[in-house]
């Protein structure tokens, strides 16, 4: 396997620190750098690498542009001119565009590989990188006709140091790839989210799991955003244009089906009915069990009553067990008296933490 000693990242937010902490555990020196001190100042606290020098020294085998999709062109030739890499790649949501600019401002393609991991999250910076965020998940790769064999090798080499699958994909083709399963989706989720923003109390107080599996992503920065969904513009549109045609379908058919004698509101809701088929269709063909993440953390789940110091006895009695407790989400139903609190542990560490919690008398789930 191709060696990387050396990376540098511009730009520290989610993706870049998330790429610098996962190169960290393999052993990669990373030299960091974001326009934003504050951000660069919190990606080194979180242990992602050291900051990179003004001076320009000797280049890194790769550098990683982490930056928002108008912004890879300029950074790629600024990078170049300094001379701070043998290869380069980005990791935009869009490749077409970042490969045209790059051509428009005469950045040299040769050691460029433009990259995409499909790995993410609706939260932006630092903070929310992960080590593990790309285990497991594809990340593509879009060489162009410029670009040279070696560094196709050694950005896919960084790729799989990152625990991610290479696929070797056309930019155009990759644009209406993920114009399918991330632009248009993220923008049908926007949405759904947007009816809630004047939705009544009762109407927010009785939301489910459902709602917030679909909105997930609608918690997303707008600003990152409204540049991915530009800059891959025509694909994205075409993707809503048919999403909101079955939408009108489905919408008028309902609206008929209730007026309607018996016997056509029959046929009528069938055809509601037909799109709710080809949408179990459509979701069982995205890759699940194979191609998903493989887990890195169990997951102990505690009903906790909604009470002040509670989660910090839970804490305190892991400490008392051992167990590091790795990360926390709590599901908490407004108005209920309890919540969830989901904590992520090292497998080995599961057993032990929840007899720890059941012993205090805590109510700790089977997780099938
Ligand atoms: N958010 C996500 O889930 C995913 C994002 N991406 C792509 O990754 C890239 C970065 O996105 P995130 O990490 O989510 O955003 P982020 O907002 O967390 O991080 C972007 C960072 O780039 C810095 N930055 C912006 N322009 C810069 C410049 N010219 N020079 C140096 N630093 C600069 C910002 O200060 C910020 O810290 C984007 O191109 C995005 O399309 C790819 C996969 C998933
Ligand atoms: O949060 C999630 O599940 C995502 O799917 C995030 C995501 C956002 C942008 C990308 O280009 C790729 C992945």
């Amino acid at each position: 396997m191709t060696e990387i000693p050396c990376v540098a990242v511009v730009g520290a937010g989610l993706i870049g620190t998330s790429v610098a902490l996962a190169l960290r555990e393999r052993g990669t020196e990373v030299l960091l750098s974001d326009r934003d001190p504050a951000t660069l100042a919190l990606a080194i606290e979180l242990g992602a690498g050291i900051a990179l020098p003004d001076e320009p020294g000797e280049p890194v085998d790769v550098a990683v542009l982490a930056v928002p999709p108008a912004a890879v062109g300029r950074t790629l030739l600024e990078a170049q001119k300094r001379g701070l890499a043998r290869f380069y790649t980005d990791v935009a949501s869009v490749k077409a565009r970042p490969v045209l600019d790059a051509m428009d401002l005469g950045c040299d393609l040769r050691g460029y590989v433009p990259g995409h991991p499909l790995a993410g999250r609706e939260r932006s910076g630092p903070t929310a990188a992960r080590a593990d965020l790309f285990l497991g998940r594809p990340w593509a790769l879009c060489p162009t006709e410029a670009s040279g064999e070696e560094a196709v090798e050694t950005v896919a080499a960084l790729v799989r140091a990152c625990g991610a699958e290479v696929h070797r994909v056309d930019p155009v083709e990759h644009d209406q790839a993920v114009a399918l399963v991330s632009h248009g989706p993220h923008v049908v989720a926007a949405a759904v989210a947007a009816r809630l923003e004047n939705a009544p109390q009762v109407a927010l107080d009785l939301a489910g799991q459902g709602v917030r599996d679909v909105t997930r992503i609608a918690a997303s920065d707008p600003g990152l955003w409204v540049d991915i969904l530009t800059a891959n513009a025509v694909p994205v549109a075409e993707v809503l244009d048919a999403v909101a045609g079955d939408l009108a379908l489905a919408a008028a058919m309902l609206r008929a089906s209730s007026t309607a004698r018996s016997d056509v509101a029959e046929v009528i809701t069938q055809k509601v009915g037909d799109l709710l088929s080809r949408g179990n269709t459509g979701r069982a063909r995205i890759p699940g069990k194979h191609g998903g993440r493989p887990p890195r953390y169990a997951h102990v789940q505690v009903v906790i009553p909604d009470s002040p110091g509670e989660l910090a006895r839970i804490f305190e009695a892991a400490g008392h067990a051992g167990v590091n407790i790795e990360d926390v989400s709590i599901e908490h139903s407004p108005g209920l008296p309890v919540g969830v609190a989901e904590l992520s542990v090292r497998p080995e560490a599961a057993e032990t933490l929840t007899a720890a919690l059941r012993d205090r008398g805590w109510s700790v789930p089977v997780l099938s």
